[in-house]
């Protein structure tokens, strides 16, 4: 048996009712079978892989807050420290129901090798909870972070982890959760991004995944001889990433369709209005069929299917798994031929294979949501220096750092055969540089 292969085994024996963990480690695992066959010896000498599947701590504890009935509430919280090999652990925080290990551990482990093909000195990590913030008042969300935040200031700091959003985590949690750390710290620092521009936030992170998203897809679009301008796109999702990447998108004269939320999708034959789009989920926090209501050309549809839409590039920006095999059996008989992730494995490992078999241009998000986690890594540079660099500035830091990914995941690609494999390229970059590190600093 390979030394992949015995991994793969070891970790679904050891870590039983986590799919999603399974997932994510069988993706990377499988396509870095090259690079490992080649090292072989020197990987197993030192445990990497062994070492590489395992969080290096997992933090889980208890929420208690109060509702607005004045109803005691508990929820599950968590911070899973995957690995600090090139840097303090780094990575979101996610509030929604589904929240659980399975689902965080893959996340953090994605996370290790997105933050590795960044350039940027950051390990990887990710944490949050089951709790919902849809439907909650100001003042639950309130009570919640700062629950939250009771037990998780004892585990992070500017040098040791540094949260920030995700799914159901935005400016208005991450401020609750800064002002909580600060209080019971009295430390005033970089300790979480994606803050408000007053107090450290950096300009253009609110933007950063959803406009890597696409300035990668331009990359990938360029290298592979077309383009994104009068193409017609598809974005899935409704939140931050999909929001930031329909407005790149348009900026690059591409034309967006549709989009989604977790009840169901619009269509709008005469491109999404945006400006409305805000309104809608970043000011009033309503679900997307509102958008029908508002704009007479566009259909709102229930349940999911938004991939019978034809469009020629896809971009799903929502959750894990939403895009299955039935979905890109659908997108490939439309002509669709490009298919970029903003979201975190929002593509089965069946469908990424019928894609990328079926000739379908197909970038991976640890590569093409990378944006974000990057410009979180620019807060945290301002934050050191007590200075901020303009929305221009970071904006030009993050294009530069989006076409070095592009560069070093079609390069790895390259080197072990497999051009225009991005999947393969996006985790044997990410992953090389994260086990020569801990190759360096011996068996911690
Ligand atoms: N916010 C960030 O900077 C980054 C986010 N990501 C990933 O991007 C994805 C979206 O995150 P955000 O936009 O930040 O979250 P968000 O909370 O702002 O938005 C999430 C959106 O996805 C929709 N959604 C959730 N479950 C769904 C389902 N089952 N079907 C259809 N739609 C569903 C929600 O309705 C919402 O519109 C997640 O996978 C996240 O991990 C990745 C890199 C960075
Ligand atoms: O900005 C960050 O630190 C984390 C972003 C994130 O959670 C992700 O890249 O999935």
């Amino acid at each position: 048996m390979s030394y992949v292969e015995e991994i793969l085994e070891k970790v679904v024996a050891a870590n039983p009712n986590e799919p999603e963990f399974h997932q994510a480690v069988k993706e990377v695992l499988e396509s870095l079978k090259l690079v490992v066959d080649a090292n072989e010896e020197l990987y197993r000498k030192n445990g990497i892989l062994e070492r590489l599947v395992e969080p290096e701590r997992i933090i889980s504890f208890r929420v208690p807050w109060v509702d607005d009935n004045g109803n005691v509430q508990v929820n599950k919280g968590y911070r899973v420290q995957f690995n600090n090999a090139i840097g303090a652990y780094k990575g979101g925080l996610r509030f929604h129901p589904s929240v659980n290990q399975s689902i965080l551990k893959f996340l953090g482990f994605e996370q290790v090798l997105k933050n590795s093909l960044t350039g940027l000195p950051m390990g990887g990590g990710k944490g949050g909870s089951n709790f919902d913030p849809k439907g909650k008042s100001d003042r639950e969300v309130m009570a919640f972070c700062q629950s939250f935040m009771n037990e998780l200031y004892k585990h992070i700091g500017k040098d040791t982890d540094v949260p920030a959003g995700d799914i159901g985590v935005g400016a208005r949690e991450v401020g609750y959760l800064f002002g909580q750390y600060k209080r019971l710290t009295t430390l005033f620092e970089g300790v979480l991004t994606g803050k408000g521009i007053p107090f450290g936030g950096s300009l253009a992170r609110k933007e950063a995944t959803g406009y890597g998203l696409v300035y990668i897809l331009d990359d990938m679009l360029k290298a592979n001889n077309k383009e994104l301008a009068g193409k017609t796109v598809i974005v899935t999702g409704s939140g931050n990433v999909a929001i930031y990447a329909i407005e790149k998108a348009q900026q690059l004269g591409a034309k967006v369709v549709a989009l989604c939320d977790s009840n169901g999708y619009v269509y709008d034959e005469n491109g999404i209005q945006l400006d409305i789009v805000k309104d809608i989920k970043e000011v009033k926090r309503q679900r997307i069929s509102e958008y029908a209501n508002r704009v007479s050309s566009a259909k709102y549809t229930q349940g999911k299917g938004i991939w019978n839409i034809k469009c020629d590039i896809y971009l799903p920006c929502a959750t894990q798994n939403e895009l299955d095999l039935d979905g890109v059996k659908a997108l490939v008989a439309n002509g669709c031929f490009a298919v970029a992730e903003g979201a975190n494995m929002p593509t089965t490992l069946e469908a990424t294979k019928y894609l990328q078999e079926n000739g379908v241009l197909f970038m991976p998000g640890k590569a093409s949501n990378a944006g974000g986690v990057s410009v979180s890594g620019l807060e945290q540079s301002q934050n050191a220096m007590r200075l901020s660099w303009t929305f221009e500035e970071v904006d030009e830091k993050l294009k530069g750092i989006m076409n070095d990914i592009f560069t070093k995941v079609d390069d790895a690609a390259k080197r072990y055969g497999q051009e225009g494999n991005y999947v393969a390229g996006a985790n044997i970059a990410g992953f090389e540089k994260v086990a020569n590190a801990m190759i360096s600093q011996g068996i911690v």
